[in-house]
């Protein structure tokens, strides 16, 4: 929408003149500096279990390229970590720059990285819907982790996601797992934070996986081969042809941070 963008009129700078809470004491993203980080040794593992996962659409809400997830149950939560209770799963979306090396949100002792995934997940245990989460404090998990350096085949097939889905349109992406897009990462930072668009709601536990994932075409494949027919009707018509290979058969685990 024209409420608010990246560009110098309506971007990250102007935000607080619509959203007062960009001035706030928990905004996201930050620059996370590693040896400044505390060790909480009551900190366990995040678990992921997303093995009866079910993704519904894939959408471009003219910021990002969204992945909606069924939620109306706990078939696909995150837990443990610094999270009291499970947090469903609700949509999945990335950050890249339009330069293409340095779209994450996050940096590391003031690296950034080629872009960032973040699986958005909401307390369905305090919270009946995620619109009253996303306003409460600890209302909504959010899983980033980080991608590295693309190489030109993983960058055009998210130009082609973005835009080929024309704004606001959606299209049918079902049976999509992140999981084969996860990292074996057993490491994280966690802070309080907060939605890192407008509404800049500050509703956020940021778990934030230490090690980047390279999207490999492998990667790529297997996010076009578990879901190749939804995938596959968008991308023929835009000329990118994308070898891809069905990924039946993955085993289901929880995925252990
Ligand atoms: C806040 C919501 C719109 N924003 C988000 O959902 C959101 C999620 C994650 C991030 S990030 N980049 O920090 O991970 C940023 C924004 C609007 N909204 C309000 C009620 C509501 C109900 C269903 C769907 C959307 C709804
Ligand atoms: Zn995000």
């Amino acid at each position: 929408g024209n409420l608010w963008g990246y560009g110098k009129e309506d971007g990250p700078s102007v935000w607080h003149k619509n959203y007062p809470v960009a001035q706030g004491d928990r905004q996201s993203p930050i620059d996370i500096v590693p040896h400044q980080a505390s060790h909480d040794p009551s900190l366990g593992p995040v678990v992921l279990n997303y093995d009866q996962c079910t993704s519904i659409k894939i959408a471009n809400n003219g910021h990002s390229v969204v992945v909606e997830f069924d939620d109306s149950d706990d078939r696909s939560v995150i837990r443990g970590g610094p999270l009291d209770n499970p947090y469903r799963l609700k949509q999945f979306h990335f950050h890249w720059g339009v330069k293409g090396c340095h779209g994450s949100e996050h940096t590391v002792a003031g690296n950034s990285y080629a872009s960032e995934l973040h699986l958005v997940h909401w307390n369905a245990v305090k919270y009946t819907t995620f619109g009253e989460a996303a306003t409460a404090p600890d209302g909504l998990a959010v899983l980033g982790i980080f991608l590295q350096h693309h190489g030109r085949f993983v960058k055009a097939v998210f130009f082609f996601f973005f835009f080929f889905l024309l704004q606001g349109s959606a299209a049918d992406f079902k049976g999509f797992n992140p999981k084969c897009l996860l990292p074996s990462s057993l490491h994280y930072w966690t802070y309080l934070g907060s939605l890192t668009t407008p509404p800049l709601h500050e509703s956020v536990i940021w778990i934030v996986v230490k090690d980047p994932i390279t999207v490999s075409e492998k990667q790529v494949t297997c996010l076009a081969g578990s879901s190749e027919p939804a995938l596959g009707r968008l991308l023929p018509a835009s000329g990118l042809y994308l070898h891809t290979f069905l990924t039946q058969g993955l085993y289901t685990r929880n995925w252990e941070f």
